[in-house]
């Protein structure tokens, strides 16, 4: 009898005590969802990033949502979910009203939602409402009636910054990055996901791969795909929030994660790191921190790659003077630009995941002309697990050898895991790209040249950005 629901208990049971029982051997606290963030939370010290306690949040959360999904009413869950875009679209209105910078000085005791209203000029009734259901998801608490603070999840929304009268143009520039994420998921990343089931049930765009044919177009009333709509005057405000919540992105895994990934003291002395679409240079400057004999060059598109000239004056201006970095502006569709030597390794954070087959492909099969035969390809991507029990993940990701994940939870640890599948599914509708399974990834590793010699699961996560190593074919 309710065999699944005592299962589900003790898996909670039994993870929750094992937290615990860490937080009282390094004599660390686990933070309080009512107190704001620390960010000392995302250095390697921080308590969800010790190897077991990390192990053990993946069962419990998986075990509580699948909890969730069997207990409440099936009619409430399918009525819930049909609406749960309410949780984006109030989180999108917090930050785009600056509610968690306004909510900072109050500390504790909170603000008045009348007092918050008069600050960003939000009718003071709706914004309660919104607040509530807000804190009702755990996000802010409503320590009185209508009276609000912030809590961990609504801090994040914090910038850190001051709000001046140009703020909305200048807020997510050297933020944090988290409400960057916020902002975007509740403007371009929802009126794609809007669009896209028209896009998907036409028979001209449903099978298309093709970046102008999905549902931002639709969305944004343009012609042209994302990454040229952020290089227009109009796009600009977007760009910047995106670029703001790649970096913010760095966040959702454990930090060192790219330096576990792979074996950096294997590369030669001076050897050349190429960070392929790397952005603002976030992902190198880490490594470069850690390994200063490194030497590199990040590429992206000529407009992107200016902020990456920026944050590495700024960050570590003596590898900039002593000419160790090298900013070149380029498209990953055209054969690789002249580099100052042979590549030791291209490096593709979430890259691949933004290009269908076809093109991931291309731009693959374009590094591989530019390799020597020692270069090493790393990509680092979310792979998604297949819902159920699958060969190829037992044999390539190593499963096999591992515990499995106990019953009656999903295999790909469901609830847990839920980030990678979503951002997949808004891959869909943005871009007509996604995540990939680990049989999608050896398809267009295999395709382009290259062979996957190594995967490298994230140390102090199960289900978040693993590395795959991979070498010319
Ligand atoms: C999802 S972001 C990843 C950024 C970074 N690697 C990281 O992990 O944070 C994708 C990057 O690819 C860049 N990109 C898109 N199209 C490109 C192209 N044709 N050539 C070079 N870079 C491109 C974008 O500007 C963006 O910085």
């Amino acid at each position: 009898m309710a065999s699944d629901l005592k299962a589900l208990r003790d898996l909670i049971v039994n993870s929750i005590d094992q937290i615990i029982q860490v937080c009282e051997a390094t004599g660390k606290d686990f933070p309080k969802l009512s107190e704001p963030v620390q960010f000392s939370e995302f250095t390697p010290d921080g308590i969800r990033n010790h190897p077991k306690v990390s192990d053990n949040i993946a069962i419990a959360v998986a075990a509580a949502f699948q909890l969730v999904q069997t207990l409440q009413s099936p009619p409430v869950t399918l009525t819930t979910s049909a609406f749960r875009h309410a949780l984006p679209i109030s989180l999108g209105i917090v930050e785009r009203g600056n509610v968690a910078e306004i909510l900072r000085e109050a500390g504790p005791q909170g603000l008045h939602v009348k007092e918050i209203a008069a600050k960003n000029n939000i009718d003071p009734k709706k914004l309660a409402r919104i607040l509530r259901f807000l804190a009702t998801n755990h996000w802010f608490t409503e320590v009185a009636p209508d009276v609000f603070a912030n809590n961990l999840l609504s801090s994040l929304l914090d910038t850190g910054k001051e709000i001046t009268p140009n703020f909305r143009e200048n807020k997510h520039k050297d933020s944090p990055g988290l409400a960057a994420i916020a902002g975007y998921g509740a403007d371009e990343v929802i009126r794609a996901m809007v669009e896209w089931p028209d896009v998907l049930f036409d028979p001209k765009t449903g099978f298309s791969e093709e970046l102008n044919e999905t549902g931002i177009q639709k969305a944004l009333n343009i012609n042209v795909d994302q990454w040229a709509y952020y290089d227009t005057p109009e796009g600009q405000y977007r760009s910047h929030r995106f670029n703001a919540a790649m970096s913010g992105a760095s966040k959702l895994h454990p930090p060192l994660a790219v330096l576990l990934g792979f074996d950096w003291a294997t590369v030669p002395k001076n050897g050349l790191v190429v960070d392929v679409g790397g952005s603002g240079g976030h992902v190198s400057l880490e490594i470069a921190k850690a390994f200063p004999e490194l030497n590199f060059a990040i590429e992206d598109r000529p407009v992107v790659i200016e902020s990456a000239k920026k944050n590495w004056a700024e960050d570590l201006p003596s590898h900039v003077e002593a000419k160790k970095v090298h900013f070149i502006g380029c498209d990953f569709f055209e054969p690789q630009p002249k580099l100052p030597a042979v590549p030791d390794v291209f490096l593709l954070r979430t890259i691949i995941h933004d290009w269908s087959d076809k093109f991931a492909i291309k731009i693959l099969k374009n590094l591989r002309a530019a390799a020597g035969p020692n270069t090493k390809l790393l990509l680092i991507d979310s792979i998604v697990n297949y819902a159920c029990e699958s060969e190829s993940e037992a044999t390539i990701l190593g499963k096999a050898a591992e515990p499995k994940v106990p019953a009656p939870l999903l295999p790909n640890l469901g609830g847990a895991n839920l980030l990678a599948y979503s951002v997949d599914v808004v891959l869909g509708a943005c871009l007509n790209s996604g995540e990939r399974t680990i049989d999608g990834y050896k398809n267009v590793i295999e395709a382009s040249g290259w062979k996957l010699v190594e995967f490298r699961k994230n140390p102090a996560s199960k289900i978040w950005w693993p590395a795959m190593i991979c070498v010319p074919a």
